[in-house]
C-alpha cells in the first residue's frame, strides 16, 4: 500500500486536509501514436505508487494474456482502461485523470489525438499549465511534434517538459539526447514558450520518470516527475476584469431569477453594478448563490448563480460583465488563429455554426490571411485549409457576439467550428482582435441573423430531446 493509501485508512480527515492546501498542476501530454503516451502516464502512477495492488494483479494478468510487452507487465494498459479500445489496439477513452503525490494534485487532460486541443481550447477553465511533450528517442523531433509544440504556444501554455522517451533503444545515448534537445530548441526559438526543459527517459522500464536513472549519469536535471512537482507556474497574465458566460436562466418560480455559469474571469460581489452584453442592458448584483449558501464574492472558475436587482432580458449565451471593468469586444468580425480537425477542408465563405462561450451563431471564414507551415514557422497563402493546418483568420458571424482576445482571457477569447451538416467540431480558434466586416455591414442584429440564431437553437432541441431526427434545415428567403 501506498503512503497516500495508508493515510486514507488511518486518518481521513488529515489526507483531506493535506490535499485542500496543495497547490494544482493541470498538464497535456503530446506525442505521436506510439510515442509511449499512456506507458508514461501508467509509469508515473506506478512508481509514485498510486496504483492500488488489485489493480495492478488485474494489469499484469492482461499483459500475459494479451502479449503486449516481452517481460514487462504492460503499464499502457493502466491508462488504457477500456477492453475494446485494447482489441482494437486504438485508445479511445478521452477522460481527465486526477491524481496527486506529496507535494503537488495534478490533472492530466489525457485524451486521443485532436479531442485534447479541443477541449483546451473550447473550455477556458480547462486550460492546461504544462505540456508534456513526447519524443521517440529513435525518430527525434517530427512534423508532429512541430505542430503540437505550436498549438501549445497557442493556447498560451508557458511551460513544456520535453521526454525524449524510448532512450533504452538508442543505449541511453548523451549524444542522441543532445542532438534532439538542440533540434528541438532551434525550432522553439519561433514559438513563444518561455520555460523549455528535456528529460531522458524511458517510460517502459522507469528511467528518470519517478526514479533517476543509474543509465543516464550524465544528466541531473532531475526526474520528470521532480520537474512537474517543482515547475512554478503564472497564471497572472489573464484578465483581472469580472466575466460571466451564462449557460443557464434558472426560473423555478415567478419570484426567482438567477442566471448561472462559471466564470471565466475576475470577481463580482453584490452590490456590483453590471452590463449583460450584447444588449448593453445594466442592473446590479443582488446575490450570488452557490450550491453552500449565498456568498459575498465569487472568483473565477467558481459555479455561481447571480441574482440581479432589475428584471432585465438576459438568455443564455450572454456574458454578464462588472460596469466599471475593462470591457470586451461585441462584434460580428475577429481576426483569429484556427486549428483545422475535420478531413473536409476549411472553405473560405462556407457557413459554420460558431460556438463561444456557450453561445452559438452561424457564421463563416471571410478570409485566410496565412497559413503557417509547423515545419518552418513561414507564412504562406491559401484558398482553404486542411486537416491539421493552422492560420490566421477573419471569422463573420450573423449575430453580434461578445469575446475577448484570447490572450487575455482563456474563456471568452477561444471558440470551435462545427460542421452544420455532421455537428463535427471542424475546428478550434483562439481569437486575437476584433476585425472589420468585408461588406461593411453595421453590426444591428439583421432579421436573417435572428433567423439563423433561432434555427441553431431549435436544432440544439432536436438534438436533445429527438436525437434521432436529423438536422433541420428551415427553408428561407435570399440573403
Ligand atoms: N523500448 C521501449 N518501449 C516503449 C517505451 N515506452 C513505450 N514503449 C512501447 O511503445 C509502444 C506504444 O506505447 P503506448 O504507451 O501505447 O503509446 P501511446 O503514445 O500511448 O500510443 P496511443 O495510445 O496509440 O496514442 C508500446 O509497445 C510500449 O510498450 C520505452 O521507454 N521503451
Amino acid at each position: 500500500m501506498s503512503h497516500q493509501s495508508d493515510l486514507i485508512a488511518s486518518d481521513i480527515l488529515a489526507y483531506l486536509k493535506q490535499h485542500e492546501n496543495k497547490d494544482l498542476l493541470r498538464f497535456i501530454t503530446c506525442g505521436n501514436v506510439d510515442d509511449g503516451k499512456s506507458t508514461l502516464i501508467g509509469r508515473l502512477l506506478h512508481d509514485s505508487k498510486l496504483i492500488f495492488e488489485d489493480h495492478l494483479a488485474a494489469i499484469k494478468k492482461d499483459s500475459q494474456k494479451y502479449n503486449t510487452t516481452d517481460d514487462e507487465f504492460d503499464l499502457a494498459l493502466l491508462v488504457d482502461g477500456l477492453q475494446a479500445e485494447r482489441e482494437q489496439g486504438i485508445t479511445i477513452d478521452v477522460a481527465y485523470r486526477y491524481f496527486s503525490t506529496d507535494k503537488r494534485k495534478f490533472i492530466i487532460a489525457d485524451c486521443p489525438g485532436h479531442e485534447q486541443y479541443t477541449r483546451n481550447m473550447a473550455t477556458g477553465a480547462s486550460t492546461c499549465d504544462l505540456a508534456v511533450i513526447l519524443i521517440d528517442a529513435r525518430y527525434g523531433v517530427q512534423t508532429q511534434t512541430r505542430r503540437h509544440s505550436y498549438i501549445v504556444s497557442l493556447l498560451g501554455i508557458r511551460h513544456v517538459l520535453v521526454a525524449v522517451n524510448k532512450m533504452d533503444l538508442v543505449d541511453f545515448s548523451e549524444a542522441r539526447f543532445n542532438e534532439i534537445k538542440a533540434a528541438y530548441l532551434e525550432f522553439a526559438g519561433a514559438l513563444d514558450i518561455p520555460d523549455i526543459r528535456f528529460v531522458p527517459i524511458s517510460a517502459l522500464k522507469g528511467d528518470n520518470v519517478v526514479n533517476a536513472s543509474a543509465q543516464t549519469p550524465w544528466y541531473d536535471g532531475g526526474t520528470l516527475m521532480a520537474l512537474l512537482e517543482s515547475v512554478k507556474v503564472d497564471r497572472d497574465a489573464q484578465l483581472n476584469a469580472f466575466r460571466l458566460p451564462v449557460q443557464y436562466v434558472n426560473r423555478p418560480n415567478l419570484d426567482f431569477r438567477g442566471f448561472c455559469g462559471t466564470i471565466a474571469a475576475g470577481q463580482i460581489a453584490p452590490g456590483d453594478d453590471v452590463v449583460a452584453l450584447p444588449s448593453g442592458k445594466r442592473s446590479k448584483v443582488k446575490a450570488i448563490v452557490t450550491f453552500e449558501g449565498e456568498q459575498a464574492t465569487a472568483f473565477a472558475s467558481q459555479a455561481i448563480t447571480l441574482t440581479l436587482d432589475d428584471e432585465i432580458d438576459i438568455s443564455r449565451g450572454d456574458l454578464i460583465v462588472r460596469a466599471g471593468d475593462p470591457q470586451p469586444s461585441v462584434a460580428q468580425a475577429f481576426d483569429a488563429h484556427v486549428v483545422w480537425m475535420n478531413e473536409s477542408p476549411l472553405t473560405v465563405g462556407k457557413e459554420y455554426v460558431i460556438k463561444l462561450a456557450g453561445k452559438s451563431v452561424f457564421g463563416r471564414v471571410s478570409r485566410i490571411a496565412h497559413r503557417v507551415d509547423v515545419n518552418t514557422m513561414a507564412q504562406t497563402e491559401a484558398g482553404q485549409l486542411g486537416l491539421n493546418e493552422i492560420a490566421l483568420v477573419t471569422v463573420e458571424v450573423n449575430a453580434p457576439v461578445v469575446f475577448d482576445p484570447y490572450a487575455a482571457c482563456r474563456g471568452t477569447g477561444s471558440f470551435i467550428v462545427i460542421d452544420r451538416l455532421t455537428n463535427a467540431t471542424a475546428g478550434a480558434g483562439m481569437i486575437t482582435a476584433a476585425a472589420n466586416r468585408a461588406d461593411g455591414h453595421s453590426d444591428d442584429l439583421d432579421e436573417l441573423a435572428r433567423f439563423r440564431a433561432f434555427e441553431v437553437e431549435l436544432n440544439a432541441l432536436v438534438r436533445k430531446y429527438f436525437p434521432h431526427w436529423g438536422a433541420l434545415e428551415i427553408p428561407r428567403g435570399p440573403r
